[in-house]
């Protein structure tokens, strides 16, 4: 479908308007005519022109009626009346009723877990959950564990940030200053040991900082989670739950996932099912790993509206201080006295550089050797390899800082690659 002139559309009270662009640089302007629209949470200020371009899967939901208008190449455009918002919002309702008790008692907000298979809207819906909170004046953090599809840092690690103003309609939420931990698979099973870890280490440091901020400590956490929930994938879940406490799981679209939380978390835990919307797009293998590889692609080079412009250097093999966590497994018999297989899970572990280093991402930790905890330091930022010369022994670090890497720079391997072809 096309529409190049533009359309007027109207919308009634509880309805949305849904598009998608799948066409290389497409581009469907949309402004809010007349009435009250939203965007995942966003509220649409009048008159006011948004862009969006390709990849956009886009819903403007209206509670009171709206008339918008639209004018761009879409690939989908449809106006859906059966939307799941009005649960949403209940939702929110509820976590708003556990802030203001909190906020009286001085003790700790909601959190709230998001939890479902892939492609059901989590991601979503913490948007919505977190606009609505800080549009009523809290002050969330935002967690996402989800190491796929990373939307706050990039897909291998996992991070947190403190929500203060609404998502940008065109860009989602303001990624200042987040606290990101390296993991550095696509998948919690590339080492689940040390994903556990990682995750308890993010919920021990985010709930000792909600003590430092009383709105914060009042409004409480919203987590995003994987869409792996089977198996090891519900065991990791469960572990999230627990070493954030979490008071509240949202169960986006699956019954069965529902009935088994509810029979495995603690009584006080409320587990709330919740349908996903018919507007969530399923993404194929293809789209998740072109989605990853935009992310990381956008933290060196921003996007057209904020360019970054990273640097290049060379680092010589001897200044490469370049580790991995997590040694290839043993059998226990194979291991020193008092040492179990898992232990190798969490050891970090030298890594010479060769041939096969080119393209991976690397993390620069906080740690600033490696008899620091360096699983449980956060990361500063992410290089990324784009050409290993043996016979110079230096590699060339594609990085947003200009060189050189800090005084004892500790660099952490991760399964992660980004071709740096852009131009
Ligand atoms: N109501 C809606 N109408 C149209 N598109 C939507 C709607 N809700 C979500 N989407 C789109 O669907 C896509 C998938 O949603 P989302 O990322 O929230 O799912 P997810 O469950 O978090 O995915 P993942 O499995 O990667 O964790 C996103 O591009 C989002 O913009």
């Amino acid at each position: 479908m096309s529409e190049d002139q533009g359309k007027d559309y109207t919308l009634e009270s509880d309805s949305e308007l849904r598009f998608e662009i799948e066409q290389k640089d497409a581009k469907v302007l949309v402004s809010l005519v007349s009435g009250f629209a939203e965007l995942f949470g966003t509220e649409l200020v009048k008159k006011k022109q948004y862009e969006f371009g390709v990849g956009a899967k886009v819903a403007i939901f209206t509670y009171q009626g709206c008339v918008l208008h639209v004018s761009g190449k879409m690939d989908v455009c449809y106006i859906s009346k059966e939307t799941p918002m009005v649960q949403y919002v209940n939702c929110h309702a509820a976590l708003e009723q556990f802030r203001m008790e909190a906020e009286e008692k001085d003790r700790y907000g909601p959190v709230a877990m998001v939890v479902g298979p892939m492609d059901v809207g989590k991601s979503t819906l913490c948007r919505i959950l977190l606009n609505y909170a800080v549009r009523v004046g809290r002050r969330p953090l935002y967690a996402d564990l989800d190491v796929g599809q990373g939307s706050i840092a990039i897909s291998g690690s996992v991070a947190t940030i403190l929500i203060e103003r609404p998502a940008n309609v065109e860009e989602g939420f303001a990624k200042t200053a987040p606290l990101v931990y390296h993991f550095g698979h696509k998948s919690p099973s590339g080492n689940s040991v040390l994903y556990n870890a990682v995750v308890s280490k993010m919920a021990e440091v985010t709930l000792q900082s909600l003590n430092s901020n009383k709105r914060t400590k009042s409004s409480g956490i919203i987590i995003n989670t994987c869409g792996w929930v089977k198996g090891s994938g519900y065991a990791h879940l469960l572990h999230a739950a627990k070493a954030y406490g979490a008071c509240a799981i949202f169960v986006l679209d699956q019954e069965r996932l529902y009935n088994e939380l509810l029979r495995d978390v603690p009584k006080g835990v409320h587990v709330v099912l919740l349908p996903k919307s018919g507007g969530v797009v399923e993404r194929s293998k293809e789209l998740r790993h072109e989605a990853r590889d935009q992310r990381i692609k956008e933290y060196f080079y921003g996007n057209t509206r904020a360019p970054f412009y990273p640097f290049s250097f060379e680092v010589k093999f001897q200044d490469l201080r370049l580790y991995k966590i997590g040694a290839p497994p043993l059998p226990d018999s194979c291991m020193p006295i008092g040492m179990k297989a898992e232990d190798n899970k969490t050891k970090v572990v030298a890594v010479t550089p060769t041939p096969a280093l080119i393209h991976h991402v690397l993390a620069l930790s906080f740690a600033e050797s490696v008899e620091d905890d360096v699983i449980g330091t956060n990361v500063a930022g992410f290089c990324c390899v784009t050409e290993v010369d043996m016979e110079r022994q230096a590699v060339m670090l594609l990085s947003p800082q200009p060189r050189p890497l800090p005084p004892n720079a500790l660099l952490l391997w991760s399964e992660l690659q980004f071709m740096d072809n852009h131009t």
